[in-house]
């Protein structure tokens, strides 16, 4: 089957074909209405907390849907707000757009930011790895992080310098420069909550999402770098319709909130 992506042909909106849950109720990303959002003191009372371990940052890979920072969970936990149990991060990576109005998969009332990077956790309370995690409703959890154009941000820089490695699809190289996950959040922990899903395919229903409020600042020349990968191997032609197969846009359209309840803790 031709592999999905986010072109005309094998987009969004092509994805339930092969993929039926893509079609399903628990979808992600979703638009925030802020004004439906509930607060909750069960959140409150239990504050958010991570540890990660710079140096558990392996290797940078050109998934062909994007980079990925492929991270070894020992030693990193993430506890607290809705989760039950520890969740250990996995990977991390991110979404953007052909410009800087748009790329981010989740909205703020309809609004748009230029990026969004996402943080993968297991439960490791309940599930062996990530894989299997994924197959269950309580498995996963990524923490998301609106990005905004502003200044350069110093700790991605370390991701956009491999950028050039990893041009093509497949491509990987070694992060030797220990890229630290807890320098990548915002100041103000304040986050929305809601049961979702992957917003790739296999679009699996088991990911309990934490969208940071507060954007974090990215530089108009880091974009531009991750619209310089290429979503094709290096020596075949590019089969995307996309400008020659630069990877310029990889978020998926927001889905209905339908009856699922969004939480927020702190302001
Ligand atoms: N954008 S996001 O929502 O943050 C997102 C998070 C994790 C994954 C992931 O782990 N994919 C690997 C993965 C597969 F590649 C599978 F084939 C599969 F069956 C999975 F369950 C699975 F998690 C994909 C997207
Ligand atoms: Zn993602």
């Amino acid at each position: 089957a031709a592999e999905w992506g986010y072109t005309k042909r094998n987009g969004p909106f092509t994805w339930a074909k092969n993929y039926p849950t893509a079609a399903g109720i628990r979808q992600s990303p979703v638009d925030i209405d802020t004004a439906l959002a509930t607060s909750d003191s069960s959140l409150e009372s239990k504050p958010l907390r991570w540890k990660y371990v710079p140096q558990n940052t392996r290797t940078i890979v050109n998934s062909g849907h994007g980079w990925r920072v492929d991270v070894d969970s020992e030693g990193s936990e993430l506890v607290g707000g809705p989760l039950e149990g520890t969740y250990k991060l996995q990977q991390f990576h991110c979404h953007w757009g052909s410009s800087s109005d748009k790329g981010s998969e989740h909205t703020v009332d309809g609004q748009s930011y230029a990026a969004e990077l996402h943080l993968v956790h297991w439960n490791s309370s309940k599930y062996a790895d990530c894989g299997e995690a994924a197959d269950y409703p309580d498995g996963l959890t990524v923490l998301g992080v609106l990005l905004k154009v502003g200044a350069k941000n110093p700790e991605l820089q370390k991701v956009i310098d491999l950028i050039p490695s990893i041009s093509h699809r497949g491509e990987k190289t070694e992060v030797k420069e220990a890229i630290d996950p807890a320098k990548m959040l915002p100041k103000t922990l304040s986050y929305w909550t809601y049961l979702g899903s992957l917003t790739v395919p296999p679009c699996n229903e088991s990911v309990t999402w934490i969208l940071f409020k507060e954007p974090v600042e990215v530089s108009e020349e880091q974009l531009a770098a991750f619209r310089s990968l290429r979503c094709y191997k290096r020596g075949e032609e590019c089969p995307c319709d996309e400008v020659d197969g630069l990877l310029i846009s990889n978020y998926r359209p927001t889905l209905p909130l339908g009856t699922r309840e969004l939480r927020e803790c702190g302001s």
